[in-house]
């Protein structure tokens, strides 16, 4: 989709004073190209992509003009040829100095949606915190102007990340900078709710000298279970051990070693839940983190266990967590975090006595503030003037005849990776082997792009982080992930860039079994048929499966009737599907069958599916 660019495309190589040409094999050449802060200057009209490939990639036309030199913009009197820059909610002053000395800054706070959409369609970047829903109608008030959305902040739910995408707008968040503020603020709920304190001072406020009335809990001695071990449970962990707490944490991809390393032990789900006098709750909102605390676990949860929530609302099953409360189950629980934000009047989450509130103020410290308005004032002013943002969420920079040629290797890779950590069934994944099967030689196939984006599929289905061209590597080793790559030269035609990627995960345990090789490992192997990604292998099992959409694998005995049983049972359920494949070692012996679907199966259709007797296992995987 090609889409008007700023005035200026401004790529200049600081650390060299001659200009270099974009080439096509300037992805393998250019690591330095990608990394944060370093900009290429391009001497000629060249076109280059930015975007998913797998999502309508925006082509930016570069320009050799001379960009205006920077000058002061003030926010009431606009700066001719520099961008406008609309910030809806309160941004650190750090920040807003840095914008306003490359673009003009109007701060507007508190808008309703509609003044948003009129104010969106004269300007080239939005920043928002939580508070704003940059919703598809913003992209579309926006009218294709809108270049840059950045995200204050970690959490980007806010966004439709697809719109963006759709309408050629890069999306930036500052993932690090309000890290430790959050740990601090669950420590705070912590220790605020196991001592009763807004209770007492507001009885004490009030007049009244209730010395008995707020006895609390102490926390040393006590168990902590951190549910989510990434940046803000693990600094929570490290804080609740200098209170002489016992801390577990649960966390499916987290490493031993980076927990074992601040003595903290990983433990299934369940077993923390058995274990914690104290959960504190850090994972991010995904499809398989919503609603994760529900009756079925607070009942699991050892009795008078107390909540902190400074994750996401939406984790948290809020009507169960009201019959915890009511029946103790849960003791007590401290929120600043809620499904819709801000909770609606009379909440009776926020009336409970036993429940301590905050309005989501995890990240609201000067420090954090000023920390994360840098973070992405810098990035939202490098990205309007063409340079690489290490925290983009939605778009990578390839140049277009690079992605043109690999675009569909590179939806194929990232849902290998997809595929291959949804049947992680438990433990921390450390080693990822990666083999490209290919008739060219090393120097001619440029397999960065596709790399970042089998990191991108192994750790945005379980994670807040979003991966692309720039950052996969250091999301990888930040959450101690080695991706190692192979490649074999094969017969075939060069014209073809790949015949095969494969993807090996050892030493884990597999939610499919079917899915491990002989050598016990996970095993996933993909090829491109016209332009179209397909699923080729699974463990010893070859198949021939389109992955257009999510897929459905079952086990069973090769035998007449097994495809009509569950196609009957998926269209009983109005569930389209869009491939069925077997795989089988002979006739009438051990079978897989890979089903495609167009729709999200029914909890009802998975569970008559898993009541087949003739199925030995089945697993569905979300694409
Ligand atoms: N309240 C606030 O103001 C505030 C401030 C900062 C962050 N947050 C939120 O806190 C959450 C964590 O932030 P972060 O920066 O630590 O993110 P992160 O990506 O660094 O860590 C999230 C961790 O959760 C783990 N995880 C994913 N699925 C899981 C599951 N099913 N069970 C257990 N663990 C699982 C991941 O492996 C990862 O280690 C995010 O939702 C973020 O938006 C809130
Ligand atoms: O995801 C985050 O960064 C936190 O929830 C903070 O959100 P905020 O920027 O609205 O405080």
């Amino acid at each position: 989709m090609a889409v008007s660019t700023p005035s200026h495309f401004q790529l200049a190589q600081r650390t060299s004073s001659h200009p270099r040409v974009l080439s096509s094999s300037f992805l393998g050449s250019n690591r330095a190209f990608l990394s944060h802060r370093q900009t290429l200057h391009v001497t000629s009209q060249r076109q280059i992509c930015i975007g998913l490939p797998h999502l309508h990639p925006i082509v930016a036309t570069v320009s050799t003009e001379t960009p205006p030199s920077p000058t002061v913009a003030s926010s009431h009197n606009k700066v001719p040829g520099l961008p406008t820059i609309l910030i809806a909610e309160k941004l650190g002053e750090g920040g807003l100095e840095l914008l306003r000395k490359v673009a003009n800054v109007d701060c507007s706070y508190n808008l309703t949606q509609e003044d948003l959409c009129a104010k969106v369609s004269l300007c080239d970047a939005l920043i928002v915190r939580s508070g704003t829903k940059v919703t598809r109608e913003v992209f579309e008030a926006s009218k294709g102007r809108l270049k840059v959305v950045g995200r204050a902040g970690v959490g980007i739910d806010n966004v439709d990340l697809h719109a963006a995408t759709e309408f050629g707008c890069l999306v930036v968040n500052a993932p690090t900078a309000n890290t430790v503020a959050a740990a601090e603020h669950g420590i705070a709920l912590l220790v605020a709710m196991a001592r009763n304190v807004p209770q007492a001072s507001a009885s004490l406020k009030a007049g009244k000298w209730q010395r008995n009335k707020f006895t609390g809990v102490s926390l040393v001695g006590k168990t902590l279970g951190v549910m989510g071990f990434g940046k803000v449970g693990s600094e929570v962990a490290r804080r609740a051990k200098g209170l002489g707490m016992h801390v577990i944490a649960h966390d499916p991809y987290a490493s031993e070693d980076r927990a074992h390393a601040i003595g903290v032990d990983l433990v299934s789900f369940d077993e923390a839940l058995a274990r914690s006098d104290f959960l504190s709750l850090h994972m991010p909102l995904t499809p398989s983190t919503d609603k994760i605390f529900n009756s079925e676990s607070f009942a699991k949860c050892k009795k008078g266990v107390r909540i902190i929530n400074v994750a996401r609302g939406g984790v948290i099953d809020e009507e169960a967590l009201l019959h915890a409360l009511d029946s103790g189950i849960v003791a007590q629980a401290a929120l600043d975090v809620f499904t819709v934000e801000p909770p609606k009047e009379g909440n009776k989450l926020v009336t409970h006595e036993k429940v301590i509130v905050t309005p989501h103020l995890g990240a609201s410290t000067i420090e954090a503030q000023e920390g994360v308005a840098i973070e992405i004032a810098e990035a939202v002013a490098g990205a309007l003037q063409g340079e690489l943002a290490a925290t983009a969420v939605n778009a990578p920079m390839v140049p277009k005849e690079v992605l043109d040629e690999l675009t569909p290797y590179v939806s194929l890779a990232e849902k290998l990776g997809r595929l291959a950590i949804q049947l992680v069934a438990a433990s921390g994944v450390k080693n990822v082997k990666v083999s490209y099967s290919s008739a060219r030689d090393g120097d001619d196939l440029d397999t960065r792009l596709l790399r970042a984006m089998i990191i991108k599929g192994l750790i945005e289905p379980i994670s807040d982080a979003y991966v692309n061209l720039v950052n996969a590597d250091f999301i990888a080793k930040q959450r101690g992930l080695k991706v190692i790559e192979a490649r074999e030269l094969c017969d075939g035609s060069p014209e073809v860039p790949l015949q095969t990627i494969v993807i090996k995960i050892a030493n884990v345990q597999s939610r499919f079994a079917t899915a491990l090789s002989d050598s016990g490992e996970i095993t996933l192997e993909g090829r491109v048929k016209e332009r179209i990604p397909h699923l080729c292998k699974v463990g010893e099992f070859d198949v021939d499966a389109s992955l257009e959409g999510s897929v459905i694998l079952t086990r069973q005995q090769d035998q007449p009737g097994m495809i009509g049983i569950v196609g009957n049972i998926l269209g009983d359920e109005n569930i389209n599907v869009n491939f069925m494949s077997v795989g089988r070692i002979a006739p009438r012996k051990e079978a897989l069958m890979a089903i495609g679907l167009d729709d999200e199966p029914t909890q009802a259709a998975l569970k008559r599916i898993g009541s087949i007797p003739e199925l030995q296992e089945y697993v569905y995987l979300k694409l």
